[in-house]
């Protein structure tokens, strides 16, 4: 069965919602779904609660990309939306979702105000490069008093500040993602608004689409009769069908060419920096690609053990480390999709104290396809307690 082809009407923008665990991100998801589906139902489509957390799901001899982002249309824009989870976890999801995102909905809950996690996102979301944040003063219909409100989002706005983005300027409007599910008409509103706050102050990116193609790979399927198709959202550049390209990092260098794409189920001529995209590789076998590796024009992107690096150590307050680190000290380093283990040479620093930033070198057991400008967190059990920018490739 032929597939329909994907048609490019509306710019399209990559977003996710982030913040504090229980602060409503999944139930504001679905309610940005249910207000949308309501106002167009010809583009748009209802995404229930516990619809958005689940696995991918296989298409019948077609290429199935991540389905943990939910797909919507405003009358602008065409948006793919993930939903970051707000545990421990959460920083590898935003390595591998929110570094590509092109502006973030902050969800903060008004009864709560701004929690630890909400800090460690803002100034995640600084690190990765997220370029946008609107505010989503969420619970507010469980808050009677509108001072209240008031100094919720001021201590919002701060926050922000403190971190390098504009507090006074970023949107921050309130909703209650729960009663506009509910179809409450005031509620239902606020989602509008939220939407039109999105739509009119997050720009329409500049996609470096002159730039050489690159693709973070997210999953590996294996289509039975046609191959092996690798997943995820394209970094840079744009990549046609029958082009070459070479997948780099973590082993050998493996040279295919790109037979068939996709996008959301639709077949794709071209994929571009922003889609979230499906390609089929020629001649290659399910084991030599895997999550970690990029997709990249043949040529453009080197794999690299050993770099020099400024890390910024997360402060306690942050959700850092309680001690300083020294020499010795061997975390995992996520890089994309992936996460590595890795020495480092701290030259003349003996210690280095949560909330410094320092300039460090770093050697990777396995080797990663890198730029100048990488972004990396670094993590130990299951805690992100540092994040950095590759300033010097040194091998
Ligand atoms: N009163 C009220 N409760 C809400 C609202 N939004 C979410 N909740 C409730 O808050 C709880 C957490 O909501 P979720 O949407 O699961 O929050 P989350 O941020 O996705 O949580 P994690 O993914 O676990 O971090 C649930 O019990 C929701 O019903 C709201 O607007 N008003
Ligand atoms: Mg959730």
């Amino acid at each position: 069965m032929a597939k329909s082809q994907f048609v490019r009407t509306k710019p399209h923008l990559n977003i996710g919602t982030m913040g504090h665990v229980d602060h409503g991100k999944t139930t504001l998801t679905a309610a940005i779904t249910k207000v949308l589906a309501e106002r167009d139902p010809g583009v748009n489509r209802f995404v229930a609660f516990d619809g958005i957390d689940r696995a991918p799901e296989e298409v019948a001899r077609g290429i199935t990309i991540n389905i943990s982002h939910v797909e919507y249309e405003t009358a602008t824009r065409h948006y793919a939306h993930v939903d970051m989870p707000g545990h421990a976890d959460y920083v590898k999801n935003m390595i591998t979702g929110a570094a590509q995102v092109d502006a973030a909905i902050l969800v903060v809950s008004a009864q709560d105000g701004a929690m630890p996690q909400t800090r460690e996102h803002v100034l995640l979301a600084r690190r990765v490069g997220v370029p946008y944040l609107v505010v989503a003063l969420n619970k507010s219909d469980a808050v009677d008093d509108p001072e209240l409100l008031d100094l919720v989002e001021l201590e919002v706005r701060e926050l922000l500040s403190e971190y390098g983005f504009p507090g006074d300027d970023v949107p921050v409007v309130r909703v209650s993602g729960l009663r506009a599910l509910e179809g409450d008409p005031h509620w239902t509103a606020a989602i509008g608004e939220l939407l039109d706050a999105i739509d009119s102050y997050v720009p329409i990116p500049d996609r470096e689409l002159g730039e050489p193609f690159l693709m973070p790979i997210e999953n590996v399927l294996t289509i039975s009769g046609r191959g092996t198709v690798v997943t995820g959202a394209v970094e840079r550049g744009s990549l046609k069908l029958g082009d070459t390209v070479e997948v780099v990092g973590l082993g050998p260098t493996v040279t295919s060419t790109a037979i068939g794409m996709e996008t959301f189920g639709k077949s794709l001529e071209s994929a571009e920096a922003g889609d979230n995209a499906a390609v089929l590789l020629r001649g290659v076998k399910r084991d030599e690609v895997r999550r970690g590796q990029v997709v990249a024009l043949p040529g453009s992107v080197q794999p690299h053990r050993k770099f020099r690096a400024q890390l910024h150590a997360l402060s306690t307050a942050e959700g850092g480390r309680h001690t300083p680190f020294a020499a010795d000290y061997r975390p995992q380093f996520y890089f994309r999709t992936t996460n590595v283990s890795g020495g480092i040479d701290l030259g003349d620093i003996t210690l280095v104290m949560p909330g410094d930033t320092i300039d460090l070198t770093v050697e990777l057991e396995k080797p990663i396809a890198m730029n100048l400008g990488l972004g990396f967190a670094v993590r130990e059990g299951g805690h992100t307690v540092a994040a950095g920018t590759v300033t010097e490739l040194l091998d």
